[in-house]
């Protein structure tokens, strides 16, 4: 039974006029592919990526599994739309943490239209794109049995400064409420969810040591997804923390050229979380808990 995911953080959702994504018992998420130039770049990529004999096995694993294309039910009812057929890296999970983090300081890129440049732009300049080289799109995770899923206006979320960056960051690896302004973020999971040599930092560097050397594709406007079970981490089990990076409407080839925008937020995106992982006791002020 086909159903719309409730672990969407960003990005398109059924409504005004296009259907969003769907997801499926069997761990597979349905992408619609937008009806512009975007959706057939994006198909166009998953095909090229999955079949590229130059991409290592290591770095696959980074991205959703891709099987294909699909006519569906659109799920806002509009009829048959044409789908990607993805692995829901978040399937499995009884209460998924949930990371949208869009990489780069510019998500322009020079091949797009004089519009969409002028659009991002203007993004890019009022989130914290160009101050911090990434802008979390948005997130969920879970408070507790009182307070439920912590989902915060994803507008807010976008504009933050570093300081707030740096407490949403805290507040995605710590037990105690996300929701009360008064709790400093206690960081219990940073170690095993950022930590370790299978953690979310280990494998943002292998990917960033991957990134700094291919000059394949440029992930333009792509965002790397952080993923975690929640209730594992709090039955002291292994959450299998996720890194995996989505959203490919806007690659280009990379044409001999490093993708210096991607390899600069992911590094920017990296110093935050070795930060937090060295010093998580540091102290964060009242004022960045009451803006969320
Ligand atoms: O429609 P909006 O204003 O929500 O903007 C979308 C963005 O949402 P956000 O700015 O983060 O709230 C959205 O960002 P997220 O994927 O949510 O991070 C995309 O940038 C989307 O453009 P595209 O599909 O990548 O070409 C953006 O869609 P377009 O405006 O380009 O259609
Ligand atoms: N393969 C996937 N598995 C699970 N969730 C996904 C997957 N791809 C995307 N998502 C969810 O959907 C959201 C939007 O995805 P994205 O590809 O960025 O769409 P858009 O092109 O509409 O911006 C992400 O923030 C994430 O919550």
């Amino acid at each position: 039974m086909l159903k719309v995911p409730d672990h969407q953080v960003a990005g398109h959702q059924a409504g005004h006029g296009h259907p969003g994504p769907l997801i499926d018992d069997s761990g597979r998420f349905y992408k619609p592919l937008q009806d512009d130039d975007r959706g057939a770049i994006e198909a166009a990529f998953y095909t090229s990526f999955s079949s590229n004999t130059r991409v290592p096995d290591h770095i696959r694993r980074f991205f959703p599994v891709f099987y294909g294309t699909k006519l569906l039910e659109a799920s806002d009812g509009s009829g048959q739309w044409p789908h990607l057929v993805l692995e829901d890296v978040v399937s499995g999970l009884s209460h998924p943490s949930v990371m949208d983090v869009k990489i780069g300081s510019r998500t322009w890129y020079p091949e797009a239209s004089e519009d969409y440049i002028q659009r991002c732009f203007m993004k890019d300049r009022k989130t914290s794109s160009l101050d911090l080289g990434f802008r979390i799109s948005g997130l969920q995770l879970y408070g507790s049995e009182e307070s439920g899923l912590w989902k915060p206006d994803r507008k807010l979320v976008q504009h933050l400064s570093a300081d707030e960056v740096r407490v949403v960051l805290k507040k995605f690896v710590s037990s105690n409420s996300p929701v009360d302004p008064n709790l400093n973020p206690d960081c219990s999971f940073a170690s095993s969810v950022y930590g370790g040599s299978s953690g979310i930092l280990a494998q943002l560097l292998e990917l960033k040591s991957w990134f700094e050397d291919q000059t394949i594709y440029h992930l333009n406007s792509c965002s790397v997804l952080m993923v975690y079970d929640k209730k594992k981490e709090l039955k002291g089990e292994s959450s299998d923390a996720k890194v995996k990076l989505i959203d490919f409407a806007h690659v280009t080839e990379g044409n001999g050229i490093i993708d210096h925008n991607f390899v600069g937020g992911l590094c920017s995106l990296i110093k935050f979380i070795s930060g937090i992982l060295t010093s998580p006791d540091e102290c964060t002020t009242k004022a960045c808990f009451a803006e969320l």
